[in-house]
């Protein structure tokens, strides 16, 4: 039912959600400025006075962005209301290069990880991430990806608490779920705390803002309730955690390897014997991990792969920026060639950026000199191959995308491949360049 304007909603007080923090020596609030983590901003500062002392130890952090020239403003206002808290808090920019479409996703990948980066140089123990998600941003998240046709995973409840970041040990919590969003900003009105406005919320462009301003209000006239969304979400998200159980057996019975980012392989028969949805569900993270920056497919083609490879015996495709290959044996996959993005980076000392969305690139401060990073590409792996371990080599088309280092026209370091290398053939590996592959998922 839409709520009563009479009726007053009630500020929350102390709160047994937030004792889910006491097991953290540190904890990061992610606040933003706007009503939701204002209120949890004051809500934990309460809650840590509460502890007198006791750990964890309490700060705040806000991502800039820099999407809009009043994010800085913002943030300068977030350290303020910190600050008036007792509270430390930093700004930590987003300074990338900004994409051209996609820019919520981006813009909350980049997030976190600033916020991981951030919460694991605080050099504590055990440190969490505290967002300020609430009832309707579940509701909303639900009613999202119903109007897209979502399976289990996309219609599972965010989880109270999960890794901030795929095998990351900064965890991330939600204490605020169990409320509605209209007792947040009651809990702001009643401690009469300030705080800023997202003109991002109100812009219809933006899907969330077109859920919460037309679809939500809309359910709920005809009796769907936020809470009802909500606690379909959880019980979603029990499904979810029992598919990824039953996954992890099935991926057991796969002799999947990964080619150290290079490619992987699994074994066909067994593939072929699992459950549709588990067959979907790897090939949808395997495409997820090796299609780098290229669009994410939709869940109709990963179900169209899924049924191609079920009934053909040798086909090859390409799906999602990543290129599947079924043998008789083996099915591999690996980053398609000529779809990067952005196909030429140059590297100074000190400098570390995200290459294809699926690599972290550095070149380390003691380096002397800038590096271009590039794909690899045919030529150039021609002249190296001879270095690899013969019998060992991955599929040639799998290394053309891999990113290479280059100083002028020398190649100085190929990482991906120094597992494959003869150790006498370097220079696969260069000390001043680094690689790191980062953790991708794919949920539908
Ligand atoms: N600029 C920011 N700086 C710090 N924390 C932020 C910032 N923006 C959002 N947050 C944190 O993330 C929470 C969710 O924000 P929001 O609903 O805008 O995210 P979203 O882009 O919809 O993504 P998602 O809900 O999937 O994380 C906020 O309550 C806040 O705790």
């Amino acid at each position: 039912m839409p709520r009563d304007a009479q009726v007053p909603v009630a500020p929350i007080e102390a709160d047994a959600a937030f004792e889910q923090l006491a097991k953290f020596d540190h904890v990061v609030l992610a606040v933003s400025g706007g009503p939701d983590s204002m209120a949890l901003l004051v809500l934990a500062a309460e809650w840590r006075q509460r502890r007198n002392g006791a750990l964890p130890s309490l700060s705040a952090a806000t991502v800039d962005h820099r999407l809009r020239p009043e994010a800085s403003r913002e943030a300068g206002f977030v350290a303020r209301e910190s600050l008036r808290l007792g509270l430390p808090h930093a700004t930590l920019p987003w300074t990338d290069e900004k994409p051209l479409s996609g820019i919520p996703d981006a813009a909350r990948q980049a997030r976190y990880r600033l916020l991981e980066a951030h919460a694991r140089s605080l050099a504590a123990s055990t440190v969490a991430v505290v967002t300020a998600h609430h009832l309707d941003d579940q509701a909303e998240t639900f009613a999202m990806r119903l109007a897209r046709g979502a399976g289990v995973t996309g219609l599972s409840a965010m989880p109270a608490e999960r890794a901030l970041l795929e095998g990351s040990t900064v965890r991330l919590l939600r204490p605020l779920l169990p409320f509605p969003k209209s007792r947040l900003i009651a809990t702001l009105e009643a401690r009469g705390v300030p705080c800023v406005d997202d003109p991002t919320n109100k812009d219809s462009r933006y899907e969330r803002a077109r859920i919460r301003h037309a679809l939500l209000p809309a359910l709920v006239a005809t009796g769907i309730s936020a809470a009802a969304l909500a606690t379909s979400a959880r019980r979603l998200g029990d499904a979810e955690a029992a598919l990824h159980y039953a996954e992890e057996r099935f991926t057991a019975t796969l002799a999947l390897s990964f080619g150290n980012e290079v490619f992987a392989a699994f074994d066909r028969e067994a593939f072929r014997e699992g459950p549709t949805l588990l067959r979907q569900r790897l090939l949808a993270r395997l495409i997820a991990r090796y299609g780098g920056a290229s669009e994410r497919p939709e869940l109709s083609e990963i179900e169209d792969l899924a049924a191609r490879l079920q009934a053909e015996e040798k086909s090859t495709a390409t799906l999602g920026g990543a290129m599947v290959s079924s043998g008789s044996r083996f099915i591999r996959v690996w980053r398609e060639a000529g779809r990067l993005a952005q196909p030429d980076l140059l590297l100074v000392p000190g400098e570390s950026r995200t290459w294809d969305r699926r690599f972290i690139v550095r070149r380390v401060p003691e380096a002397i000199g800038p590096v271009r990073v590039r794909p690899l590409g045919q030529e150039n792996y021609l002249v190296i191959a001879g270095r690899l371990i013969p019998g060992r080599r991955p599929p040639a088309r799998a290394v053309h995308a891999l990113p290479s280092f280059w100083k002028d026209d020398d190649l100085v370091a190929v990482p991906s491949l120094a597992p494959f290398a003869v150790a006498s053939e370097a220079p696969f590996l260069e000390a001043g360049c680094e690689l790191k592959a980062l953790a991708l998922s794919a949920a539908y």
